[in-house]
């Protein structure tokens, strides 16, 4: 028999058992024996409890052969957002970490990235770091390119085909003094956004999206700047870039801009401070810089793995959040070594903790906001919070069945846990072979199809 109030959408999944998740209000709630129905277009059609399957499987139209059983020691948590990583630096991850982050860019950064022209490099690269990083959890990631239209689009290709929710930047720069080959011209630089822009959207790929991607500020003159500032309104586009890494940086950023009054304001008379701009690094940022980005709805990406390889400096998290900025969690691959969102879980509480020995004073993060901020504050800082980043009504199944007793994985349980103890061993002993499934907008991406296995 019909049932009258049953939704226009159908039930694809059911899953039944514990799911962790961040919420505006509380940094971890735990739901234990849940109930959760995924529809057809992988959004998240209701959550519930287990007693009342019944009830729902008359309402949304399911029977109960259809629910999915976790294990005893498996969750569901939210996939994790990576807010900042260079896909064509994949290449030398984990190599060239001797060096701060100015001498780094001229001496590994821009040769090796001036190599994505060629199309083949490119595929090889990025089809790697994007099996890579679902394979770790990340559902959404936030990615630099290099200034090569065309390979850039090939990484929002890979992106699709692979089913990750992506951002996808075509690098800006058109100032470039030690690596003459690798820069643009201003008219080029404009232009080929624009061309990337327009076929990237052309595609229609249902969770790839184009960001304008200005470098950092000592790679572009202002002029460059303010057209993508214009660009990015124009379009209602997100932007994203890097500020206030390193010390050495700051102050040269000073020198190029001497009518700015700071580092960020720099960006914000461009026009590139607004609510969808996700700014990497922020190391040394004032509370006055902090207050714009509060007031320009702008967010910040935490990279600690990098902002300690390159002896960048220590973001100090807790300032970040009293300030009442929007704040995610990258890996930024690679400066940062790992490509993995837990290694960016596991840097920033150890961060917070360098924090600490140096001022006990400081307060240091629980583990709970840390993974608030690699989920549902990495989708905030990306302005994505209205389709990712937890387990809402109405928000796409972006998800990871994560078992914490997989057989070969790395962590062994010697008592009887509870579900947030389960948490904590995952963040900080686990790796991807806890990691079962990953879902994006309902769609199994991990582990590979046919058609996305080697
Ligand atoms: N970490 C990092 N900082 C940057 N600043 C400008 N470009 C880069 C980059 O590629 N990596
Ligand atoms: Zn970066």
């Amino acid at each position: 028999m019909a049932n009258s109030n049953r939704p226009s959408t159908a039930i694809a999944h059911i899953y039944r058992g514990t799911f962790v998740h961040a919420t505006e209000q509380t940094a971890l709630q735990i739901l234990e024996d849940a109930l959760l129905g995924v529809d057809t277009e992988g959004k998240i059609a209701f959550i519930g409890k287990g007693e009342e399957l019944d009830k729902l499987s008359q309402t949304f139209g399911f029977s109960l052969s259809e629910v999915t059983q976790l294990a005893q020691h498996e969750f569901f948590m939210p996939g994790m957002v990576d807010t900042h990583i260079h896909a064509p630096q994949y290449s030398y991850a984990g190599t060239a970490l001797d060096m701060p982050l100015l001498q780094w860019l001229n001496t590994y950064t821009f040769p090796v990235e001036s190599r994505f022209k060629d199309l083949k490099f490119a595929q090889e690269v990025y089809t790697q770091v994007v099996r890579r990083t679902l394979r770790n959890g990340t559902t959404t990631a936030c990615y630099f390119a290099t200034i090569h239209t065309d390979a850039s689009l090939l990484l929002g290709q890979i992106t699709n085909d692979f089913g990750q929710r992506a951002l996808v930047g075509k690098v800006c720069m058109d100032r470039n003094n030690s690596v003459k080959h690798y820069k643009e011209t201003i008219q080029e630089s404009q232009e080929e956004t624009c061309r990337f822009i327009a076929e990237l959207l052309d595609k229609k790929y249902p969770l790839v999206k184009p960001v304008v991607t200005p470098r950092f500020a000592l790679s572009c003159t202002g002029a460059l700047l303010g057209q993508l500032g214009a660009i990015a309104k124009n379009n209602n586009l997100h932007i994203q870039s890097h500020i206030s890494e390193n010390m050495e940086e700051v102050k040269l950023v000073k020198e190029l801009f001497p009518e700015s009054e700071s580092y960020t304001d720099v960006y914000h008379k461009y026009n590139l401070l607004t609510d969808k701009t996700v700014m990497a690094h922020g190391c040394h940022l004032s509370d006055e810089e902090l207050n714009l980005f509060r007031e320009t709805g702008a967010s910040l990406s935490h990279c600690p793995n990098s902002n300690i390889s390159l002896c960048s400096g220590l973001l100090n998290v807790s300032n970040v959040l009293k300030h009442k900025v929007k704040l995610g969690l990258g890996t930024d691959v690679a400066g940062g070594y790992s490509a993995s969102m837990l290694d960016a879980v596991r840097r920033t509480l150890d961060t917070c903790k360098f924090l600490t020995i140096q001022d006990p004073e400081h307060h240091t993060l629980p583990f709970e906001e840390v993974f608030r901020l690699a989920t549902l504050g990495g989708s905030q800082a990306l302005s994505l919070d209205n389709q990712t980043g937890n387990f809402e009504v109405g928000k796409d199944f972006d998800a990871l069945r994560v078992n914490v007793a997989a057989p070969g994985g790395p962590i062994d349980l010697i008592q009887h846990e509870e579900p947030k103890i389960l948490l904590e061993k995952f963040l900080n002993l686990g790796d991807d072979r806890n990691i079962m499934e990953v879902y994006v907008a309902g769609r199994r991406v991990v582990p590979f199809t046919e058609q996305t296995a080697e």
